[in-house]
């Protein structure tokens, strides 16, 4: 598994302010929407495009698209609020979804909807959820990707703890990790620590 913690400077600015418990549900989510921009960016440096000749108003020259644009898939709720700002920097890109809680119990994903194409074979799939703490969601979400054929999956965190990583690599799936912090761990609720609470809850408030 790769895994690549994007520390840019304007990064750490925004998830110090995701981190910050005065940050209200508004400025949260612009922060992860910024924050997002960071992630996707990284992420989609290697990227392949095909040529194709372009007319500017001086002259013909070569430009170049995307050439296997990714699927986008968010995991609801708490990925819903980066799936914009990736949709948007992507546009080409086809959007699937994934709804996941996890039982606050057991600290165990509970799956409650799956809107994907049928087949996910030869398709590069970038899922979207700012949080991996146990790695229990993302094993799940992941691994409903690679039962439909997906052979290269991409995901963009805001926060990931070591036990999660850990998890991811023992699950051998084809995975790449961006990240824009490895935390310190886990608390006994499974909360990230420092983390940044509920990420779901900061954005759309608690249910
Ligand atoms: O790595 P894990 O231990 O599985 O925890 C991470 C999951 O927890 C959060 O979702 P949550 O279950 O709180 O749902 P929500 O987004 O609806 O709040 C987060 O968005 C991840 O999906
Ligand atoms: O710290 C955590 C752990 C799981 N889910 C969250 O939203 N935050
Ligand atoms: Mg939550």
């Amino acid at each position: 598994m790769q895994l690549t913690v994007v520390d840019h400077p304007l990064a750490r600015a925004r998830l110090s302010r995701m981190r910050d418990e005065r940050t209200d549900n508004a400025a949260f989510r612009a922060a992860l929407r910024e924050l997002t921009q960071m992630l996707v960016y990284e992420a989609t440096r290697d990227l392949q495009l095909a040529e194709e000749e372009i007319t500017t108003p001086v002259t013909t020259t070569t430009g170049y698209r995307l050439a296997a644009p990714p699927l986008i898939v968010p995991v609801l709720r708490a990925g819903l609020g980066m799936a914009d700002t990736a949709h948007g920097m992507l546009p080409e890109s086809q959007m699937g979804f994934v709804g996941l809680a996890r039982n606050e119990v057991t600290f165990r994903p509970e799956a409650y909807m799956a809107s994907l194409p049928e087949s996910l074979v030869g398709r590069h799939v970038f899922v979207l959820d700012p949080m991996l703490a146990t790695g229990g969601s993302l094993v799940a979400c992941c691994t409903l990707l690679t039962d439909r054929g997906a052979t290269e999956i991409t995901v963009l965190c805001a926060l990931a703890a070591p036990a999660g990583l850990q998890r991811l690599e023992d699950s051998g799936l084809p995975l790449r990790v961006y990240t824009a912090s490895v935390d310190e761990g886990l608390n006994d609720k499974a909360y990230i620590v420092p983390g940044l609470g509920d990420a779901g809850d900061r954005q759309f408030g608690a249910v």
